[in-house]
C-alpha cells in the first residue's frame, strides 16, 4: 500500500486550475521525483499536499488516511514535512534556533540537533552563525535539517539544486543516502532532470498542471522525457 497517494487532484487560484487531475503514489521507504519546466505546477501541488494551497479537488490519503482538508500543522504533526522553495530561514536567527524549530511538530525519532550536525558538519561549526551570513548551499543545508528535526515519515523537497553549484548539489544529494536510510521517504521536486533520475526510484513529468510522463528512470528515454517536460511530441510509451 502507498504511503502517501494523490488521485485526480485539482487545484485553483481563482478560476486558473493550476493543478489537473494530477497523481502520484509515494511507497514506504521510497524516492520520487516530480519534474517539470517553470510553471508546471510541481509546487503547486507539494503545496496541495500540506494544506497550503487555496481550492482543491481530488482525493490526498496518507498512511491510508484522507488529509485533504486537514491544516498544515495537523499535517505536520502525521509526519509530512516540506523543505520549500527558497530555503525559507529566519535570516536573523542562529543556524542552531532554526534547526530547533523543527520541534515545534513534536514528533519523537532519530533526527536530533546532533544526527543532523552529523550529517551536515559543517553545520555544527556554524551553530551560533546567523542563518542570513551563510552561504546558499549552508543555508539549503540548514533548511533540509530543519525539515529532519520534524522527525518526517515523508520529506517533501522543492528544488533544493536550484541555484546552487555542482559541487555544491553533490554534496547535498549524497547526503538523501543516509536520510532514505533513517527510514524517510521522499518526494523530489527538480528541474534538474539529471540530478531527478540519479536520485529517485520513480519519476513523474508535469506539464500545464498535469502528469505528462511517468516511469523509472530506467525505462525513461531522453526523447520521452524531453517531449513530456517541453510539451513536445508524443510523450506516452
Ligand atoms: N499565487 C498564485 N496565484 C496565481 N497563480 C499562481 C500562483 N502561484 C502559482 N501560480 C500559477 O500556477 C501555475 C503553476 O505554478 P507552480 O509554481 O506550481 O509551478 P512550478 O512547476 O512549481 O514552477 P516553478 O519551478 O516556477 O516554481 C503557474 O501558471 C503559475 O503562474
Amino acid at each position: 500500500m502507498s504511503l502517501l497517494s494523490v488521485e485526480n487532484l485539482d487545484v485553483f487560484y481563482g478560476d486558473f486550475r493550476a493543478v489537473r487531475g494530477a497523481h502520484l503514489e509515494l511507497a514506504a521507504g521510497q524516492t520520487i521525483a516530480i519534474i517539470g519546466a517553470n510553471g508546471a505546477g510541481k509546487s503547486t501541488l507539494l503545496n496541495a499536499i500540506v494544506g497550503l494551497s487555496g481550492r482543491k479537488s481530488g482525493s490526498i490519503r496518507f498512511d491510508g488516511r484522507d488529509i485533504g482538508r486537514e491544516p498544515t500543522d495537523r499535517i505536520a504533526r502525521a509526519g509530512i514535512t516540506m523543505v520549500p522553495e527558497g530555503r525559507r530561514l529566519f535570516g536573523s536567527l542562529t543556524v542552531e534556533d532554526n534547526l530547533l524549530v523543527g520541534l515545534a511538530a513534536e514528533r519523537p525519532g532519530p533526527w536530533t540537533l546532533e544526527a543532523v550536525y552529523a550529517l551536515f558538519p559543517r553545520l555544527g561549526e556554524l551553530s551560533k552563525m546567523t542563518a542570513g551570513s551563510l552561504s546558499g548551499g549552508q543555508q539549503q543545508m540548514v533548511s533540509i535539517g530543519r525539515a529532519l528535526m520534524t522527525n518526517p515519515r515523508v520529506l517533501l523537497c522543492d528544488e533544493i539544486s536550484l541555484g546552487l553549484a555542482p559541487k555544491i548539489i553533490g554534496d547535498i544529494y549524497r547526503c538523501f543516502e543516509t536520510i532514505t536510510a533513517s527510514g524517510v521517504s521522499v518526494v523530489l521536486i527538480e528541474q534538474n532532470v539529471v540530478q531527478a533520475c540519479a536520485a529517485a526510484d520513480y519519476v513523474y513529468c508535469m506539464l500545464e498542471g498535469h502528469m505528462s510522463l511517468e516511469g523509472r528512470p530506467e525505462d525513461l528515454s531522453q526523447a520521452q522525457i524531453t517531449a513530456a517536460y517541453f510539451g513536445t511530441g508524443e510523450a506516452l510509451p
